[in-house]
């Protein structure tokens, strides 16, 4: 699957339902065991959640917003598919959680493909999930350094931290992508969907159990002045950067 929402793939309520649509179809398809996520975007995986779908928007779109985001994250984290990601470049914030929600990743080898959670770099706050599946990945200590200070993990570092499972040229990045997928599929998938499962339910599980609360606190958030502010300034940023 490769998405292509240019100019930076950042997971707007348009192209995440896209995706959904897509990764159902797949699901639904039985012909289908596995699938290889990556990017159409030159440079860029996913710039993470689309920060235009947060500013300046009502608190019913807010809420709409956040609901799509739940659900792309569960039908990602649980799928039964054999889920590679070949991360074919930079990968921050809901960049870099679809990419841990993957079983496997492979992360081409280039210094600007940094790959994290820097949303203390926004002024926002990763919500408990984001922090559990990074927590779940890369440990208690490191998650929490990592969280804390935004970190956006070069290549070598991400693999040394172990947010990702291996570093590779970045010409070879899809057919080791594929090449793992091969060594995954050899496994029976009852096995190794109840197995994945087993593993992944009680995170799941936490976010399942309150997906209401979760959108209004959400909502709550977002909404306020300091927020909208914060996420203004970033938004300037990223402007005054071009020009
Ligand atoms: C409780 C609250 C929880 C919320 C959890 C939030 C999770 C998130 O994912 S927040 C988003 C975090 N993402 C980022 O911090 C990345 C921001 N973007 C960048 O750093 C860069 O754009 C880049 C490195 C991804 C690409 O750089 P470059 O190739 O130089 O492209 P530009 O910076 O010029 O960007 C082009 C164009 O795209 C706009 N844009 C970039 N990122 C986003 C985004 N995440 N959402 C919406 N729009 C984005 C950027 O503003 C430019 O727009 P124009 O100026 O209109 O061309």
């Amino acid at each position: 699957m490769k998405m292509r929402n240019p100019p930076v793939n950042s997971l707007s309520l348009e192209f995440l339902t896209e995706l959904l649509i897509s990764l159902e179809k797949l699901e639904n398809d039985k012909t289908f065991r596995g699938i290889i996520i990556t990017s159409d975007c030159p440079g860029i995986f996913s710039a993470g959640l689309d920060l235009l779908e947060m500013y300046g928007r009502d608190p019913a779109h807010c809420a709409e917003y956040w609901k799509a985001v739940q659900e792309l994250w569960l039908r990602v984290y649980l799928s039964n598919l054999v889920v590679i990601g070949a991360i074919n470049g930079i990968s921050p914030a809901g960049g870099c959680l679809l990419s841990l929600s993957c079983d496997y990743r492979v992360l081409a080898n280039n210094p600007k493909y940094a790959i994290g959670l820097n949303e203390t770099l926004l002024g926002i706050i990763a919500p408990f999930w984001f922090k559990d599946v990074l927590v779940n990945t890369i440990g208690h200590r490191a998650a929490e350094r990592a969280l804390q200070l935004g970190f956006l993990f070069p290549p070598s570092d991400a693999l040394q931290v172990g947010i990702v499972d291996q570093v590779v040229p970045e010409d070879q990045v899809q057919s080791t992508a594929r090449s793992v997928m091969a060594q995954w599929l050899a496994i029976p998938d009852h096995a190794r969907q109840l197995t994945k499962n087993l593993v992944r339910k009680p995170t799941a599980d936490r976010l399942l159990q309150q997906r209401d609360a979760d959108i209004q606190n959400f909502v709550r958030f977002i909404s306020r002045d300091s927020i909208q502010k914060s996420l203004h300034v970033y938004l300037e940023k990223l402007k005054q950067k071009k020009g």
